[in-house]
C-alpha cells in the first residue's frame, strides 16, 4: 500500500494549483522579460531603443515595418551593436561593422549557425538543402553543388534563359499600344525567373509566361503569396512548437490539413500544405524522368545542362565507379533542387522589379543603360555570359541596385558559444541579427548619399568600401549565396532586352512604393509601372 501523502497535499483542490501554476507563469514572464534583460543580462549596457511591450519587444516593429529600415534607423542611433528586445524579453544583437561580420560569418561560422526555427521554416518551404544544414555535412553538400554553380556551367546555361525573355518581351509588345501600358511588374518578373529557374534547376518548361494553369506556376504563385510579415509571424510561432515541423511536413499533417486550417491563426497552412506538395510531386515525377533517360539515352543526358541532370550524372558516375558508395538518395536529391528553386526564384524576381523601379525613377540612368545594351542587344538579342559580364553601365546598375534594395534585406544567426564579438561578450543563445539592408548603405562606408540610388559611385568606389563586407547582398562565407554570379547575370539577360525595348516610368504622379518585410523583400502592390515602347 502506498503511504499517505501529507495533509497539506491531502487538502489541496484544483484551483490551488492553477493560482500556483498562474504565479509562476507570471514570475517567469516577469523575470524572463523585465528583470534578467535590465539587470542581470551581459547585454544590459548594450545601447538599443527603449521597449514598450513587454511580451513582444520590437517584434512587431519588425513585422509591420518596411523591410530593414528599423535596423538601420537604430544602427544610426545606437550603432555598430544594437540592443533589441525579442519576444518575453528575448534579447537580440544587431551587428554590421565588417569585424563582427568576419567572426560570424566567416571565421565563426560553424558556432554562429542560422537559428533553428528558421532553418525548419526554410525546410518546410525550400526543402531540406543547403540552406538548413551545416558542418561537415554542409561543406560536403557544397562541394557536391558547387560545379553546377561554376562559371564554366553558367556560361553553357546562359542561352537557357533567353526563351522566357523573349516571350516576355513578345508579351509586353503585344500588349504594349500608344501611350503605354501599365504592367504590375513584380508579377511579370516572378513569371519570366520562375521559367528561367525551373529551366536551369530541372530543365523543365513551365513556360507560366503564356500558361497561367501550368501546375508549378499556379503552386508557386499560391506559396508566394503567403509570404508576408504576419503570415511569417505565424509560421515562426507554429513551428516553434515541438514536433510542428515534422508534422507539417508529413502525410498526416496534409491529410488533416483543412482540419488544421480551422484553427484560429493556423488559416495559411492549408493553402501551403498543398502548394508544397504538388511542387514536391512535380518535381519528384522529374526526377524519375530523369533517371529513366538515362538509362536509356545517356548521349542526350550527357548534354543537358540543367542542375538536376547534372547531379543524375554525378550520382551514376559515383555508383559505376563503386555500387557500394553511399550516394544521394532521390529525396535528398528532389530537396537540393527545391533549395535553388525557391532560393532563385522569387530573390531575382524582386531584383530585377527593384531595380526597374530605381530606373524609372532616374532617368538619366535608365538612358544611359539603353545607350550601352542597344547596339549590343541589336548585334545579337542572346547576349552570351562574357558579352553581359563586360557591359559596365549595366553592372554598376545591377550592383546598386542590389546594394540599396537588395532582396534578402536581414538575416539571422544564433551564438551556439558565449564568445566576445566586436568588444562585447554574447551569450549563448542571443539571437544575431545581420542587417543587410542596413550593411549595404552604412554611411560611414558610402558617405552621406548611401541611400540614394547612384550607379556612377560604382565607378570610383569610396576608400572605406571593403569588397566583401561593405555590400552584405549575398552575405560571404562558407554560407554565402551559392547562385550569385547566376542570379547577377540573369538580372543582366532581361534587363538587356527589357530596356534595349522599352521604357519604363512610375504608374502615376507621385508614386511611392512599399517593400513589405518578409524573408524576401518584394513589393507590397505588385509594383506597377508604365511601359511604353522605345522609339
Ligand atoms: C538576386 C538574387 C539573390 C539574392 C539577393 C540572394 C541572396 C542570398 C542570401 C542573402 C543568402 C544567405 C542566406 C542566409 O544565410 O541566411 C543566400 C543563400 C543561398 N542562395 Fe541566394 N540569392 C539570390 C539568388 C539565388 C539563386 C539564383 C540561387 C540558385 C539558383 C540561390 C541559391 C542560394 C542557396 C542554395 C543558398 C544557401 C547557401 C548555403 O547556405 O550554402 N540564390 N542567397
Amino acid at each position: 500500500m502506498l503511504p499517505k501523502p501529507p495533509a497539506i497535499l491531502q487538502s489541496l483542490q484544483i484551483h490551488h494549483v492553477s493560482y500556483f501554476v498562474a504565479g509562476y507563469a507570471l514570475y517567469v514572464l516577469l523575470y524572463r522579460a523585465m528583470v534578467y534583460p535590465r539587470f542581470f543580462s551581459p547585454l544590459s549596457k548594450v545601447p538599443g531603443p527603449p521597449s514598450k511591450n513587454l511580451l513582444l519587444g520590437h517584434y512587431l516593429t519588425f513585422v509591420k515595418g518596411e523591410a530593414g529600415i528599423p535596423q538601420r534607423e537604430w544602427a544610426k542611433q545606437y550603432g555598430p551593436v544594437v540592443r533589441m528586445m525579442g519576444v518575453l524579453g528575448r534579447e537580440r544583437l544587431i551587428l554590421l561593422s565588417p569585424e563582427a561580420l568576419q567572426q560570424i560569418m566567416v571565421k565563426g561560422w560553424l558556432e554562429n549557425p542560422r537559428p533553428q526555427f528558421l532553418r525548419d521554416i526554410l525546410g518546410l518551404v525550400a526543402g531540406y538543402g543547403l540552406l538548413t544544414i551545416t558542418g561537415d555535412a554542409h561543406k560536403q553538400l557544397r562541394k557536391t553543388m558547387n560545379p553546377a554553380f561554376s562559371v564554366q556551367n553558367l556560361m553553357a546555361q546562359t542561352d537557357m534563359y533567353y526563351e522566357p525573355i523573349e516571350g516576355l518581351v513578345e508579351i509586353l509588345k503585344e500588349q504594349v499600344k500608344d501611350g503605354g501600358k501599365v504592367f504590375p511588374m513584380y508579377e511579370w518578373m516572378g513569371k519570366v525567373t520562375l521559367d528561367i529557374i525551373c529551366e536551369t534547376a530541372f530543365g523543365y518548361k513551365t513556360d507560366s509566361l503564356h500558361d497561367p494553369h501550368n501546375e508549378l506556376a499556379v503552386a508557386f504563385e499560391k506559396l508566394l503569396a503567403l509570404q508576408s510579415g504576419v503570415n511569417i509571424a505565424k509560421l515562426i510561432a507554429v513551428i516553434s512548437l515541438p514536433g510542428a515541423p515534422r508534422l507539417l511536413a508529413s502525410d498526416w499533417g496534409f491529410r488533416h490539413r483543412k482540419l488544421i486550417g480551422r484553427i484560429p491563426l493556423l488559416d495559411s497552412l492549408e493553402p501551403l500544405m498543398e502548394s508544397l506538395r504538388s511542387i514536391r510531386s512535380i518535381s519528384r515525377q522529374m526526377l524519375r524522368d530523369k533517371v529513366a533517360d538515362l538509362s536509356v539515352a545517356p548521349d542526350d543526358m550527357s548534354t543537358k545542362k540543367d542542375i538536376m541532370s547534372l547531379l543524375v550524372r554525378a550520382r551514376k558516375a559515383e555508383l559505376d565507379l563503386d555500387p557500394t558508395v553511399d550516394t544521394m538518395s532521390d529525396t535528398a536529391m528532389v530537396d537540393q533542387v527545391l533549395t535553388f528553386l525557391a532560393a532563385g526564384h522569387e530573390t531575382t524576381a524582386s531584383g530585377l522589379s527593384w531595380t526597374l523601379w530605381l530606373l524609372a525613377n532616374d532617368q538619366e540612368s535608365q538612358r544611359r543603360l539603353r545607350e550601352e545594351v542597344t547596339p549590343v542587344y541589336k548585334a545579337n538579342p542572346r547576349p552570351d555570359y562574357r558579352t553581359l559580364k563586360s557591359l559596365v553601365w549595366l553592372d554598376c546598375v545591377v550592383n546598386e541596385s542590389l546594394r540599396v534594395l537588395p532582396p534578402v534585406p536581414q538575416t539571422m544567426r544564433m551564438a551556439d558559444t558565449t564568445d566576445y564579438i566586436d568588444g562585447v561578450l554574447v551569450p549563448k543563445g542571443t539571437l544575431l541579427n545581420i542587417p543587410i539592408r542596413a550593411i549595404n548603405t552604412w554611411k560611414q562606408v558610402w558617405g552621406e548619399d548611401a541611400e540614394e540610388f547612384r550607379p556612377a559611385r560604382w565607378l570610383d568606389l569610396p576608400k572605406a568600401y571593403n569588397s566583401t563586407f561593405s555590400m552584405f547582398s549575398f552575405i560571404t562565407g562558407p554560407h554565402g549565396c551559392i547562385g550569385k554570379t547566376m542570379a547577377v547575370s540573369e538580372m543582366k539577360a532581361v534587363l538587356v532586352a527589357v530596356i534595349a525595348n522599352f521604357e519604363f516610368n512610375p504608374a502615376y504622379v507621385g508614386q511611392v512604393t512599399h517593400p513589405a518585410a518578409a524573408i524576401t523583400m518584394k513589393p507590397e502592390d505588385n509594383m506597377p509601372l508604365l511601359v511604353t515602347r522605345v522609339a
